[in-house]
């Protein structure tokens, strides 16, 4: 069997940035590899756009590295301006210059160039975002999301070996949002480059990423694929990131946790108190589990919600049709081969 090599672009290690008293980022760490897209994914001033400010180098490390291959990009007291650094950047609201075509727009990125060469790479380009056509197109009668095309093709045609998004979805309308979203991501993995994303949600971050990077308070909580981050998360902020989840108090003994549903393995974990997390849709009125509460239920055509009382805890469960009775005691059952044992 042939492995698909993904060779390291940028390899960020350790990096803080400090604003006064206060760490915007502190000893983050990540790696971009090439033809691969990494979500950055937390709440509101986690640090998300702070690190990727560093990444670029429109801002100095206060601690730490950047690297691109064995090249030195930052580090204390030193950084490679933006323009020398080989990564392309597109901003939240895609910076297109309104008197200039689309084609002038993306050439715009070459003008250090003979006029002829930047004209064939910036067709090329345009043709790569499937944009080819529009050329000769002005700004404001493009789309949202062939605006959004133009700045990438802007970016791709330096074929730069990162390109960095910031929120790129944040300016379109929800019903938009899904198309755009499938055609960038398919112009970003054509262009073969290491792809960084800057989103605060979760669902487009889960959709997109082959690797995310949960942030917390300017630290990475947690980075791998998709489904290991969601399914496996290391604390209750990383699972939180990542959709609603039961937090409930289990205690740990000798490596296993006891919960309403018997016991279930702690890896790692000390013995003492620790949390058991469980996902919603990982819990089922009916089966033979424990009889439990219903003390609310919220009805959601493909998908309803319950909320269900059992030995003094309140469980979310979420399933398809529709949710008991308020006042109802029903068996709850668990798949505990998905739940996760924490600790605190
Ligand atoms: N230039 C600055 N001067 C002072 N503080 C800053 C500056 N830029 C960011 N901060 C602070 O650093 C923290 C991280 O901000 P950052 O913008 O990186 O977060 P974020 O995760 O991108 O947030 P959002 O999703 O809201 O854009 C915040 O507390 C913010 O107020």
């Amino acid at each position: 069997m042939t492995q698909t090599v993904h060779p390291p672009v940028l390899s960020v290690e350790g990096v803080s940035r400090h604003y006064g008293a206060r760490a915007a980022v502190s000893e983050a760490s990540l790696t971009l590899e090439a033809g691969r897209i990494t979500c950055l994914l937390g709440p509101s001033g986690s640090g998300k756009s702070t690190l990727l400010r560093l990444i670029a180098g429109l801002e100095p490390v206060d601690a730490g590295t950047i690297r691109s291959g064995e090249t030195l990009l930052s580090e204390p007291g030193r950084t490679t301006p933006p323009e020398q650094r080989g990564t392309g950047l597109v901003f939240q609201d895609y910076a297109l210059f309104p008197h200039l075509t689309t084609l002038e727009n993306v050439r715009f990125g070459l003008s250090d160039r003979p006029r002829r060469e930047g004209k064939a790479r910036s067709l090329e380009a345009l043709e790569r975002v499937g944009l080819g056509d529009r050329g000769n197109a002005w700004p404001h009668a493009l789309s949202g999301g062939e605006q959004q095309r133009v700045a990438l093709a802007r970016s791709l045609v330096r074929e730069p070996a990162a390109i960095l998004l910031d929120e790129p979805f944040s300016g379109l309308d929800a019903h938009l949002k899904a198309g755009v979203r499938e055609e960038l991501t398919a112009a970003l993995r054509a262009a073969g480059a290491a792809v960084l994303i800057v989103t605060h949600d979760a669902g487009e971050a889960l959709m997109m990423a082959d690797t995310l990077v949960l942030m917390d308070d300017g630290r990475v909580i947690q980075s791998g694929p998709p489904a290991d981050c969601h399914d496996r998360p290391a604390s209750v902020a990383a699972a939180r990131l990542l959709g609603e989840v039961n937090v409930a108090p289990v205690v740990v003994r000798q490596g296993m946790a006891s919960t309403p549903w018997g016991t279930t393995p702690a890896p790692g974990v000390a013995d003492g108190p620790a949390s058991l997390l469980l996902r919603p849709h990982h819990l089922t009125p009916g089966g033979d589990g424990p009889g439990a509460e219903v003390i609310a239920r919220r009805y959601g055509g493909a998908w309803s919600e319950a909320d269900l009382r059992l030995d003094g805890q309140v469980w979310r469960v979420r399933m398809t049709g529709e949710p008991p009775a308020v006042g109802a005691i029903v068996p709850l059952g668990a798949d505990l081969s998905k739940a996760t044992v924490v600790a605190g």
